[in-house]
Order: C-alpha cells, then sequence, then structure tokens
C-alpha cells in the first residue's frame, strides 16, 4: 500500500530542475495527501521557477515515479520556492522565454470527451476559430497522438517549417496548430508507447515557435484510458471543457472524463452538447435523434454549466475554401461557437 513514507522518500531524491539541488535540500515538498479510497496522491512541490518547460518535465518524472509506486491518479501542484531559499543555492542558468515561463501570458484550455466521436475534435478546432474571430491569438495542440485529426478539420495540407532546430506551427483562420499528423507519412498509424508520447508532446510546448499565444487549445485523446490519464498528467494546469451527445450512455462516459479532470486538478469550464438537435431545413423543428438531456445530466453531476449545444449539421460547402469541418460564421452552429468563445473569455477574466 501507497504510504506517505514512501512518497517522501521518492520526492526528496528528485532534484529542484533549477537549482540542482535534492527537494529535501531545498525543503520543496510542501504537501503530500494519499486519498486511499481511491490510491489517488496528490502532491505540492515549490520550485525555483513555476509555469516552465522544466516544471512539466519534472511533472512528468513525479507522475511516473508515483505510479511506479502504486498511485492510481496523482493530483500535481507547484508553487513558488522563497527568494531566500533560492539565494542561498544561487541559479546556474537563466531560463529562456518560453509558453509556459513565469511571465507567459498564455491561457491553456484541454478539450476531453468519454469516448471517441462525439465530436471533441470538431468543437476544439471551432472553439479555437470563434477565439481568433474575436481578434485573440490562439493556438491548438492537437494531443489525441494516436487519432489526431486537427490538420484534416481544418483542411491544412501544408507541413510546418523549420527555423533552426525549433518548429513553426502551421496557421490557418488565425488559428497557429501543432500535430502528430504533421510528423506521419500518408496517415499511417503511431506505434508509439508512453516515454517517446511524453517527449512529443513535451516538444510541442518547447520546441515550437508559438506567436505569442493567448489561448492554446489542447484536443485531448478520447476516453479515461491511459494515454488519456498520461496527457492530463503532463499537462500545465489548464481549464477544460467536456464534450458529449445528448444520449445517456455518452453522458454516462462523459462523467468519468469529468472526474479524470478534477483528479489532475484541472478546473472544469462547462459542458458542450454536441448533435444535440437536428433541425429541419424545411420546417424549422427540431428532431432528439440521440435523444434529450446528456448534456445537462452531466453538467448537473460535474457541478458545471451546458455552455453550447451544437445542431448535428455539416459546415456549408463553399467553392474555394476546403475546410470540412470549420463552421462559417452566420451557420448556426458558426453563431453558437461564438457565444462559447465570449463565455470562455469572460471566465477567464478578460472581460
Ligand atoms: N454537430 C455535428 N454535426 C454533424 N457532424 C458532426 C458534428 N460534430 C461532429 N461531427 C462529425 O462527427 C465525426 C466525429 O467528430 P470528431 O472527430 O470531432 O469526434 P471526436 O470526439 O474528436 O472523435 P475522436 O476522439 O475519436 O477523434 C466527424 O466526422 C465530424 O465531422
Amino acid at each position: 500500500m501507497l504510504t506517505e513514507q514512501h512518497v517522501t522518500e521518492l520526492l526528496e531524491k528528485m532534484k529542484d530542475p533549477f537549482l540542482h539541488k535534492t527537494f529535501k535540500e531545498t525543503g520543496g515538498i510542501e504537501e503530500i495527501l494519499i486519498k486511499e479510497e481511491k490510491n489517488h496522491v496528490s502532491v505540492k512541490l515549490a520550485i525555483a521557477k513555476t509555469n516552465t518547460a522544466e516544471q512539466m518535465q519534472l511533472q512528468q518524472e513525479v507522475v511516473n515515479g508515483l505510479k511506479e509506486l502504486g498511485a492510481a491518479t496523482v493530483g500535481l501542484r507547484f508553487s513558488q520556492l522563497s527568494e531566500d531559499v533560492i539565494k542561498k543555492f544561487q541559479p546556474t542558468k537563466e531560463e529562456q522565454p518560453s509558453l509556459l515561463s513565469e511571465d507567459s501570458k498564455t491561457k491553456f484550455l484541454a478539450i476531453a470527451s468519454g469516448k471517441g466521436g462525439v465530436g471533441k475534435s470538431t468543437v476544439t478546432v471551432n472553439t479555437a476559430v470563434a477565439l481568433a474571430r474575436l481578434g485573440k491569438k490562439v493556438g491548438i495542440i492537437d494531443a489525441d497522438i494516436y487519432g489526431f485529426s486537427v490538420p484534416d478539420m481544418m483542411g491544412v495540407e501544408e507541413r510546418p517549417k523549420l527555423r533552426g532546430n525549433k518548429i513553426i506551427p502551421v496557421k490557418r483562420f488565425g488559428v497557429q496548430m501543432m500535430s502528430m499528423g504533421f510528423f506521419v507519412e500518408d496517415n499511417s498509424p503511431v506505434i508509439w508507447r508512453g516515454p517517446r508520447l511524453g517527449k512529443m508532446l513535451n516538444s510541442f510546448f518547447k520546441e515550437v515557435i508559438w506567436d505569442d499565444l493567448d489561448y492554446l487549445l489542447l484536443d485531448l485523446p478520447p476516453g479515461t484510458g491511459d494515454v488519456a490519464l498520461d496527457v492530463h498528467n503532463m499537462l500545465p494546469s489548464s481549464k477544460e471543457l467536456i464534450v458529449t451527445t445528448p444520449h445517456p450512455s455518452a453522458a454516462f462516459v462523459a462523467v468519468r472524463a469529468g472526474q479524470m479532470a478534477i483528479d489532475t486538478d484541472h478546473d472544469i469550464l462547462g459542458v458542450i452538447e454536441n448533435m444535440s438537435f437536428f433541425e429541419s431545413k424545411v420546417t424549422g423543428e427540431k428532431e432528439y435523434v440521440f435523444g434529450k438531456g446528456g448534456g445537462d445530466k452531466l453538467a448537473d453531476v460535474l457541478n458545471t454549466e451546458v455552455i453550447g449545444r451544437m445542431s448535428l449539421q455539416q459546415p456549408y460547402d463553399e467553392e474555394d475554401v476546403f475546410a470540412p469541418s470549420v463552421y462559417q460564421e452566420n451557420h448556426p452552429n458558426g453563431k453558437e461557437y461564438q457565444k462559447i468563445a465570449e463565455k470562455i473569455i469572460e471566465e477567464y477574466g478578460e472581460k
């Protein structure tokens, strides 16, 4: 059984990534909480610089270490070590400014679902485009590494360019994006396992020249399996949108995705009910093809609200613009996404 002593022993040996001193030396272990019934460990560590790429690396190390000790889920928070302690150990090198650096103003928003096919990637892409339409600088990381679809949905055929050994993201409709899809040939399957996967995701944060982002949206892998959990644990602190269809069984599995967000210390910003209804073009009548109430039920259980309901409808066909999943601004779903984007901006306290 996992005990506080085991966790302490593990953490005391690990090092602060900037001071290169163990947490035993820096006194950086601030809190260890174990929920025995769920096999969940919550840890708070003080480090010399928070919200950096180094923090992510450490985050991964801590999570892997705790899982090896037997934890099923891990909640990890970081805080700032006091100036006095930092001075005592004198940092060795200056860190480069990055997306995850202290002065970064980028807000993270992850999009999750209980199962595949409910429209999680469609929601990611359209929420990003809607934020960009409101003048925000937006990026997407397609963290659904095995099931990447963002470039395809946005009709992107070009690949990112390199500057030195850094990658410049591809941009369309004002949205910068990075996806595993750019690095595989001919749509072949990705057969990587955990560590390499983690490295790839890490490099999407560290080795990409993101252009001054206001928002970075992350399309998470569907479900609540190992990959989804690993990705959750690797992400910096972020808010989440949970996507479901109105069908009761879809909403039921989505509860678990919501629970995973909570267990990994991510706030749930709201639920999006996709494919809520079909509206007849002829009579304007709504038909509830997949049933009713799934989104409300899910929001209820997760103590949040439904912030958007999308009709079952494809974007309009356009002759000169190819982007199979991007709704136009005047499309009913496009308008609904604008409302969601406004709500997000409000939630992040920008208005
Ligand atoms: N509101 C909608 N109306 C019509 N089709 C939709 C709608 N939302 C999504 N779709 C279609 O449903 C399919 C699945 O959507 P999407 O790929 O976004 O789901 P997903 O949850 O991300 O799936 P996965 O996680 O398995 O990749 C796509 O073909 C998409 O175009």
